[in-house]
């Protein structure tokens, strides 16, 4: 783990907003994406002085306050490390960032909630957040100095416990007034030193001395003495700053105590996020930042549940995830996660070329590009005049509207012309057709679902993309092969969590229990074998066998790709072809699996801009299963048979 992917393939990329927007835009903003509770947070505090600008806050008025040399010294004199007590209500300072009742749930959002009802909403509130970014940028361009001594007065207002931070209107007056009167009040405050300093001075070595200017002794005297203090103030400020850059030395309350009731813990979502921002800060660098009284698992639980309650995820759906990642890449997941995937589109090489298709849509006004190298067929809408889905061209099925994780497993199957090719789990169709598209309508593919109802949808888009070569069948996936076997080639794209695919489907955060996921396994566990079976071991062009979820957790994909292995000696995995995607994991969570873990392929949205997505692809090198440990050697297919119940066009379902 850990190894990020370059990005040299050029998988999605985030689309420049300031060049391209409009109805199809797919931004991203730093606070985009869904309505959570972190996006509220953005828009009801979204006049007030974003919170991470309230963190550097502290860290400014610490580095004031080591620059400023009566706190310097009297920080070192009494040796108190300062503590800040972040998520006290002391620290709120009556900002105005959403409460949330602490034994309340949160409101859970629906995937057609946020799509149906707020999808107007989204954009305003995105430009909204445009603005807000725009006015922090400009803060930051009002000049370092002037900023940091707003953030400075800030900072001091929340270390010192204040009760109030001013609301943004006042907070610029201050600022302007405060930028000339922070300096004059700093002058004034040096003037006041060196006057009492003088006074010290003159009562030790006279002032009438002084004052005739006639004791050159005692006037070189006085500039040594004001030297030396000068020296020892510049050594105390060095001395203090560094104490205050080794946070170890603060106490850092981020946590509450052990027996505290989660009742008294802070809801205000500006705290919670301050403390994650903290927290990650600790365990950043733990051994120099811990409160030493408490244990990393400390640090972690809360700062799970913080997550969790500040992006909407149960509590067990944020450790699922959190745990395949480093605390600094599990943040940038989640956050990807609130923020919508580009709008990606497919030629259908049965109808068009990718090119005449971009040139149809650009006539059209619509604003696109290629996908990215690694792909021949793929093009990113940036913006559109028209509906995506209702141009000419999109009716008449020369693209078909499809996220670009779901090109992966379709070309790591690699499928050729006249094969016999089985999709298990085919409706909607967006990778039946594109199976399709590469055998050009030769050869035979069946596309198999047991939902009816979502064959509809797999039966139309397979008219609308001219596939001819298919037949549509609805039985249980675990029924092949005793419905048909042989197959060339076959793809499995599992039902699965959909952990994947949160941005588009955000109920997945808080609706999926450990038994969803059993059963879940379980289901991929029996259809992986079942699609292992169906394959013909001595097929003369394939023998390949393509597993993949829109899920990201190891037991909806390792587990199940190495129960599989472990169950059908006769099978291998091999490299899946994609040229970018992250090795799948070999151990994890104590869970050994097979050293050729490593060829399967991970692809998450923070790192590769796609739906979170794995795939997997086996070779089958025998038709008999040798060493199966539940039982005796047996032939695990039968040879082409006839295909039963099926129809011979895409026209319609059968069964
Ligand atoms: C991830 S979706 C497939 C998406 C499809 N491959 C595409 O690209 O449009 C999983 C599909 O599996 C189907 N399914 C669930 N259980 C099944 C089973 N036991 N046998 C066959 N299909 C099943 C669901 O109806 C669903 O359509």
């Amino acid at each position: 783990m850990g190894r990020r992917q370059n990005n040299k393939q050029g998988v999605p990329q985030d689309v420049d907003v300031e060049k391209r927007t409009g109805k199809t835009v797919t931004k991203r903003t730093k606070f985009g994406g869904n309505r959570t509770n972190r996006r509220r947070l953005q828009e009801e505090s979204k006049n007030e002085i974003p919170t991470t600008r309230a963190l550097s806050n502290i860290e400014l008025t610490r580095k004031r306050q080591a620059n400023d040399p009566l706190r310097a010294n009297g920080a070192k004199a009494n040796g108190n490390a300062k503590k800040v007590k972040v998520g006290s209500s002391a620290t709120t300072n009556g900002r105005t960032a959403p409460k949330k009742d602490a034994k309340g749930p949160l409101p859970k959002r629906g995937r057609n909630a946020d799509i149906d009802e707020e999808g107007e909403e989204e954009l305003d509130s995105e430009a909204e957040i445009s603005m807000a970014e725009d006015e922090q940028d400009s803060d930051a361009d009002s000049g370092e100095e002037a900023d940091a001594a707003l953030l400075a007065s800030d900072a001091s207002d929340m270390v010192s416990d204040t009760e109030d931070i001013p609301q943004p209107a006042e907070k610029r007056m201050l600022w302007d007034d405060e930028g000339s009167d922070a300096s004059a009040s700093d002058d004034h405050d040096d003037a006041l030193l060196d006057d009492e300093f003088d006074e010290a001075l003159d009562s030790d070595l006279g002032s009438d001395d002084f004052d005739s200017g006639s004791d050159f002794e005692a006037k070189s005297r006085r500039t040594v003495l004001r030297q030396q203090r000068d020296e020892a103030m510049a050594q105390a400020e060095l001395e203090d700053a560094q104490l205050q850059t080794n946070i170890a030395g603060d106490t850092l309350d981020i946590l509450p105590d052990d027996d505290a009731d989660e009742e008294d813990q802070p809801t205000d979502l500006a705290m919670v996020q301050m403390r994650i921002q903290e927290i990650t800060r600790v365990l950043s660098n733990f051994k120099e930042m811990r409160d030493p009284s408490r244990s990393r698992a400390d640090y972690v639980t809360r700062l799970q549940k913080d997550l969790a309650l500040y992006y909407d995820y149960s509590e067990f759906m944020m450790q699922k995830l959190y745990d395949l990642f480093t605390v600094a890449e599990a943040l940038e997941f989640f956050e990807a996660n609130e923020v919508p995937r580009p709008v990606i589109i497919r030629t259908n090489t049965l109808k068009s070329r990718r090119r005449d298709l971009a040139q149809a849509l650009i006539n059209r006004g619509v604003n696109l590009d290629p996908v990215g190298k690694w792909s021949k067929v793929g093009l990113q809408v940036f913006e559109s005049p028209v509906p995506i889905g209702a141009t000419p061209e999109y009716l008449a099925g020369q693209y078909m509207i499809q996220a670009a994780s779901s090109f992966l497993p379709v070309m790591s199957l690699a499928p050729k012309e006249n094969e016999r090719i089985l999709d298990m789990c085919a409706a909607p169709g967006g990778k039946t057709t594109y199976i399709a598209a590469l055998m050009k309508n030769t050869g035979l593919l069946v596309a198999n679902d047991a939902n009816r109802d979502r064959e509809k949808a797999l039966v139309a888009n397979l008219h609308r993309m001219g596939v001819k070569n298919t037949i549509v069948c609805n039985h249980d996936g675990r029924a092949f092969p005793k419905v048909m076997g042989g197959f060339d080639r076959i793809l499995l794209d599992a039902p699965c969590s959909g952990t994947g695919v949160i941005s588009k489907d955000p109920s997945v955060k808080m609706s999926k229990t450990s038994e969803d996921f059993r059963v879940l396994t379980h289901l991929q566990k029996e259809l992986i074998l079942a699609g292992i079976d169906s394959i013909d071991a001595n097929s003369k062009t394939g023998g390949y066998f393509v597993y993949s979820t829109c899920s990201i957790t190891v037991d909806e994909n390792e587990d199940v790709v190495n129960y599989a292995l472990q169950k059908r000696p006769n099978v291998k995995l091999i490299d899946t072809g994609i040229s970018f995607g992250r090795e799948g994991f070999t151990s994890y969570q104590g869970k050994h699996f097979h050293p050729s873990l490593k060829s399967t392929r991970r692809f998450y949205p923070h790192t590769h801009n796609m739906d979170g997505f794995y795939v997997a692809k086996f070779k089958k090198f025998s038709n008999t299963v040798t060493s199966d440990s539940k039982g005796p050697a047996k032939s695990q297919i039968k040879s082409k048979p006839k295909p039963k119940a099926v129809k011979a066009t895409a026209a319609a379902s059968t069964d």
